[in-house]
């Protein structure tokens, strides 16, 4: 396999082959049986506090798009929840598929949604970087959010707004000013279980908090998604129409909710 992808030849069957830990007993996405999960008492409200100064560039990695955040400092954090300490904002990026039936990478009773947003912290309590803190086992934190078609979502027009200005890999642009409050629901009632990154390297250091209630996305906005290039300018052009991971075995991991 050349370089990992979503396509026959380099998806999500094949990862095994070069990381093993594809295999793993911690690996995201997964299925979220309601009915199996445990309510837990001692499970306290997520608080995020993001400074909108953090943001710095809206880019086009190949596999996703997103904004990145200064994490030199303690600007924009993630507390609460299953969370000891403090999370730093590190990245905020999205997964989708090549219709509206499909994108999300979690599903909920065996039901996907259009697309799903996921919110990357590293606990900068304990580590001192964000590529440390993704080799141990409490290093990551992600607040992932499902997109459900619908009415066009003004704060993410923000972000789809931009995406023809980095159409190919490796393009980006300034975007700050701008807090990733302003895509979360109203209600932060989670779901929580301990996973991986849905991606290679495939690490499994994440904790996972998946948000109950989904946000809105139009159709026409989750089009722009996948009009976006998987391949660098002057590259043979190749549309990023999917790049989500299916569910993963549960493999007697436990899902929690507050
Ligand atoms: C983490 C990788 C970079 N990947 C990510 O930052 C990342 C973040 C979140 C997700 S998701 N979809 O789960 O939210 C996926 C990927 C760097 N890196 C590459 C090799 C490598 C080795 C050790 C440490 C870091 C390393
Ligand atoms: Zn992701």
């Amino acid at each position: 396999m050349l370089h990992w992808g979503y396509d026959e030849h380099n998806g999500p069957a094949r990862w095994k082959e070069v990381f093993p830990v594809a295999n793993g007993d911690r690996q995201s996405p997964i299925d979220i049986k309601t009915e199996e999960t445990k309510y837990d008492p001692a499970l306290p409200p997520i608080s995020p506090n993001y400074d909108p100064t953090s943001a710095k560039i809206i880019l086009n990695n190949g596999h996703s798009t997103g904004v990145e955040f200064d994490d030199t400092e303690n600007k924009s954090v993630l507390r609460g929840g299953p969370l000891t300490g403090s999370y730093r904002l590190r990245q905020i990026h999205f997964h989708w598929g090549a219709s509206d039936d499909i994108g999300s990478e979690h599903a909920v009773d065996g039901k996907k949604y259009a697309a799903e947003l996921h919110v990357v912290h590293w606990n900068s309590d304990k580590y001192s970087t964000f590529v440390e803190a993704a080799r141990q086992r409490d290093g990551l934190a992600v607040m992932a959010v499902f997109l459900k078609i619908g009415e066009s979502n003004s704060q993410l027009k923000k972000i789809t707004d931009r995406l023809d200005t980095i159409r190919a890999k490796g393009k980006q642009a300034l975007f700050t000013n701008f807090d990733p409050s302003c895509l979360l629901p109203h209600s932060l009632d989670y779901w929580t279980y301990l996973g991986s990154l849905t991606v290679p390297p495939l690490l499994e250091s994440v904790i996972w908090i998946i948000l109950r209630e989904p946000i809105s996305v139009s159709s026409e906005q989750l089009t722009k998604f996948r009009s976006l290039l998987c391949t660098a300018e002057g590259e043979g052009a190749c549309r990023m129409l999917r790049n989500y991971r299916p569910p993963q075995p549960l493999k007697g991991r436990e899902v929690r909710r507050n």
